[in-house]
């Protein structure tokens, strides 16, 4: 039986996304555990209650804890938050495994789409901790860590199967800065998270171009039908995208200088190659440069028309110059705007 009311969170990744949700957790009084990779960012966690590496100027609540040692930082956790890229969330799970509670919910934050499998990141964590869907919870949504680090108003989605767990999760999160919402969508709330990263790039690619608002819109608009056509094909409920974790995210990224994907994709457009992008990058994930790839080749084994994605794989995979594929979207044959 799981806890209904979740107060020992442990939080695995220290990136900045996991640590400004541990922040969210600790504002709503949870007891709240940090796993980070590197020694010296738990101790400075634990010690200084700041993360200056990920969250310059970001004070942390005293109540958060922090640990390199995984067993030591899962030890007793009523539920888990998976904090890690997508494209590492197999190897890293796969390694914490044996040290998970049966019971534990497991949250996901990666918003990705697997390269090789193509699957979303609740399908890895299903298969790889071997847990039913309804244990494992989706949060996306417009929420770039750092504004809610610092307090800054916004709302989630909380999805699961199991709309129980959904609300435990929704209720543990809840601050007054944060407001989360349930959905029982998992597939549309994931693939909204995931493809409007690919979107992001195009918009900062645009913007690397010189290009204005109306092309940013038209990617934005264009974008949302081409997410919601793979989300509807996979199942999802078309109104997901219409909601925080597709149009809300994808405004939220495709407009903020503080998005690494819009970043790097301005990067490319001001004419930087891949390798200077991930250079000026820091470390830090874009995810769209994985994801246009996976979810492409998602998209085409299913059918499903996804002209911008493409377009990002081509221009970060396949050296095809930005402007060129801009053209090429443009040019495409004309048709109706909804077939
Ligand atoms: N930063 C943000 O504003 C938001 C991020 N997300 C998503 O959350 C997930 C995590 O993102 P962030 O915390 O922002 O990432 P980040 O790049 O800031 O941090 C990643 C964390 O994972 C750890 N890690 C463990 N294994 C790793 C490996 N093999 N390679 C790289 N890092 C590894 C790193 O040490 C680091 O603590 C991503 O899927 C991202 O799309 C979702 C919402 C907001
Ligand atoms: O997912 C995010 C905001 O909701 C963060 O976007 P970036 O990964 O592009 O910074």
């Amino acid at each position: 039986m799981f806890a209904k009311d979740l107060q020992r969170i442990t939080v695995l990744g220290a990136g900045s996304w996991g640590t400004a949700f541990a922040k969210v957790l600790g504002d709503a009084g949870r007891d709240v555990t940090i796993w980070a990779r590197r020694e010296s960012v738990a101790a400075e966690i634990a010690q200084e209650h700041t993360n200056g590496s990920y969250l310059p100027d970001v004070k942390l609540p005293s109540r958060i804890t922090a640990t390199a040692d995984p067993a030591a930082a899962l030890d007793g956790a009523q539920a888990v938050v998976l904090a890690v890229p997508s494209q590492s969330l197999r190897a890293n799970l796969s390694a914490w495994k044996g040290l998970l509670s049966p019971d534990s919910v497991l949250v996901s934050l990666a918003k990705g789409v697997e390269l090789g499998t193509l699957k979303r990141m609740s399908q890895v964590i299903a298969e790889i901790a071997e847990v039913p869907d309804g244990q494992i919870v989706v949060v996306s949504g417009p929420n770039l860590a750092r504004e809610i680090a610092q307090g800054q108003p916004s709302a989630a989605v909380v999805a699961c199967s199991d709309h129980e767990r959904a609300v435990a999760v929704q209720r543990a999160s809840f601050n007054s800065y944060f407001r989360p919402y349930t959905n029982t969508d998992v597939v549309g709330c994931e693939l909204g998270g995931a493809c409007k990263n690919v979107i992001a790039l195009s918009c900062g690619m645009a913007a690397g171009l010189g290009l204005g608002t109306n092309t940013m819109a038209t990617l934005i608009t264009r974008g949302l039908a081409e997410m919601a056509r793979l989300g509807t094909k996979l199942g999802a409920d078309p109104l997901t995208f219409a909601g925080l974790a597709g149009v809300g995210d994808l405004v939220a990224t495709c407009s903020s200088p503080l998005s690494r994907n819009r970043t790097f994709g301005e990067r490319l457009g001001r004419g930087e190659t891949l390798e200077q992008a991930q250079l000026a990058a820091g470390g830090q994930v874009a995810e769209g440069v994985k994801s246009c790839t996976s979810i492409r080749e998602l998209a085409m084994s299913l059918g499903v028309d996804m002209p911008i994605t493409d377009a990002m794989h081509r221009v970060c995979h396949e050296g095809v110059d930005p402007r060129k594929a801009g053209a090429e979207l443009l040019g495409r044959s004309q048709k109706h705007e909804w077939s």
